[in-house]
């Protein structure tokens, strides 16, 4: 772990171990931190703070830039663990380190326009406010895209003046360790502090903890819940959640159906994480006229993708992380027959030798899906896509509203009104028009309802790790 500087283990010796999920080979044992270890982290941090806040913003960015420099020298390594303790094809995983590049980048070159105001004297006074960094900030992060939320969420807190404490993922801590050790002299001694462990121990400390007052977490709706009550048991803090999601997509009969079926498969995310990204959209509402080419062609679409060894380039879809999340999307296959939903597609494991030790699924369809079906209510986090057939526009939006996440939903149709109409209806943070998947440079993806609190990745993620002061000039 890096914490003030220094790269550490658990002050106990404290281990886990991290294993590969496409062979069940042990990969490493990795520092446990327990809650003396985060306190040392939280006091490093701490000790960090008024220099790195005194900066001129100028060179907190020269810093960051610094940092990217080292991802983008470092991206076939980073990229390799990644897929080793996470099971998603190295070529997804050199994506995401250039994701999380570019993400650092709009850090980088926002930060500048997160500024004060000058308001309206009152009486010849002068009102004025300006932002501060909170201090030290919290940051939790999930196992599903490691590298990327490990770099690409310091960035907005670093930036703005904060000292960090990150946790990593508990399944894929491989990566977010590595980078410590790369980063651990761009930045000064404790400005950034990485440590690993679980959600009770590790994870809980950090969020109880009195003198954070901003905590951010990547992860579950259950976690989210947790962790805001948490937090409120501590004292009063500013809690963002990005959280999960089951997320809509209609096709209205018009719409361009080849672009659709592709917009369908990347919108499943099986390429670049087995199904296992927030944003997927799992639900597809197809309009009875193009139910059935459209599931039929879709089918053709997903059976051809490429799946295999995580590490080889060649693979377009690894296996999912953890026997837990395998287990899980068994079972929801298993409900989603129970239930009487058809299974177009996939269903289980594939074949062949090279799959029988770790945990690939195929990429799996349900048709003549019912939306008060669990697999149509819960998120599964897998590759498993539940198919809704439609009839009528109110009805389809008011089933893809009839869940309790509030994430992502894509509207498909050549008939612009037809599309405002819907969207302006949709209960979702992050809409697409004819498009699904995709994240874009400085445009903020926040969820509604339980899918989170705040938004990241846009300006506001910036304003989010500073306080506001206003100060008063009395001259009158
Ligand atoms: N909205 C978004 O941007 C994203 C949301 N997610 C969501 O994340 C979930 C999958 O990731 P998981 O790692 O399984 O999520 P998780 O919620 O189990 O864990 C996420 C992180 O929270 C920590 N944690 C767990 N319990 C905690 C506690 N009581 N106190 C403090 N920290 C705790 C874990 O150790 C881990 O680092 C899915 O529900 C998915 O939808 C994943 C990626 C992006
Ligand atoms: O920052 C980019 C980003 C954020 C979230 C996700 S997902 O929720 O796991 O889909 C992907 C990329």
């Amino acid at each position: 772990m890096l914490v003030g500087g220094e790269l550490v283990d658990a002050r106990g010796g404290e281990r886990y171990a991290t294993v590969s999920p496409s062979t069940g080979q042990l990969l490493a044992q990795v520092p446990f931190a327990q809650k003396s270890d985060v306190e040392a982290a939280v006091e490093a941090a701490e000790r960090a703070f008024p220099l790195w806040r005194d900066l001129p913003l100028s060179q907190r960015v020269a810093t960051l830039r610094r940092f990217i420099a080292v991802l983008e020298a470092n991206e076939v390594d980073l990229a390799l663990l990644d897929a080793a303790d996470l099971g998603s094809p190295f070529t997804s995983m050199r994506s995401d380190v250039r994701l999380a590049c570019e993400l650092l980048d709009y850090v980088c070159n926002a930060a500048g326009e997160v500024k004060g105001q000058t308001l309206p004297g009152t009486g010849g006074n002068w009102h004025v406010t300006k932002r501060e960094p909170y201090g030290v900030v919290g940051r939790i992060i999930p196992f599903n895209h490691p590298l990327m939320f490990a770099a690409a969420k310091i960035g907005a807190p670093l930036v703005m003046g904060n000292t960090v404490v990150l946790k990593v993922p508990d399944q894929t801590p491989l990566s977010s360790l590595y980078m410590g050790e790369l980063i651990r002299s761009v930045f000064p001694p404790g400005v950034i502090n990485i440590i690993s462990g679980d959600g009770r121990t590790t994870g809980d400390t950090l969020v109880r903890h009195p003198r954070i007052k901003r905590i951010a977490l990547t992860g579950s709706v259950e976690t989210g819940r947790l962790i805001q009550r948490a937090a409120a048991e501590s004292i009063v803090k500013h809690v963002s959640l990005e959280l999960g999601g089951k997320n809509p997509m209609i096709v209205f009969a018009d719409a361009d159906i080849d672009k659709a079926v592709e917009g369908a498969a990347r919108g499943m995310n099986f390429h670049w994480s087995q199904g296992q990204s927030c944003g997927s959209t799992t639900r597809l509402f197809l309009h009875r006229d193009i139910h059935d080419e459209f599931a039929q062609r879709l089918k053709a679409r997903v059976e051809r993708i490429v799946i295999g060894d995580p590490l080889d380039p060649a693979t377009e879809m690894g296996c999912v992380v953890s026997k837990a999340q395998f287990d899980k999307s068994l079972s929801y296959i298993a409900i989603g027959l129970e239930q009487g939903a058809t299974c177009l597609t996939g269903g289980g494991r594939p074949t062949g030798d090279e799959f029988a030790e770790g945990h690939f699924l195929r990429p799996t369809i349900f048709t003549g899906v019912r939306n008060d079906m669990r697999i149509a209510q819960e998120e599964i986090f897998g590759p498993v896509l539940s198919v809704l057939k439609w009839d009528d526009e109110e009805t389809v939006v008011r089933e893809a509203n009839q869940v309790d996440y509030g994430l992502t939903a894509a509207v498909w149709t050549r008939d612009i009104n037809k599309a405002f109409r819907t969207i302006d209806r949709l209960e979702a943070g992050f809409v697409w028009i004819n498009g699904s998947s995709s994240h874009y440079k400085g445009v903020p993806f926040g969820g509604y309802k339980n899918s989170g609190v705040d938004s990241e990745e846009g300006i506001e993620e910036l304003y989010s790790y500073t306080q506001l002061k206003t100060v008063n000039i009395v001259l009158g």
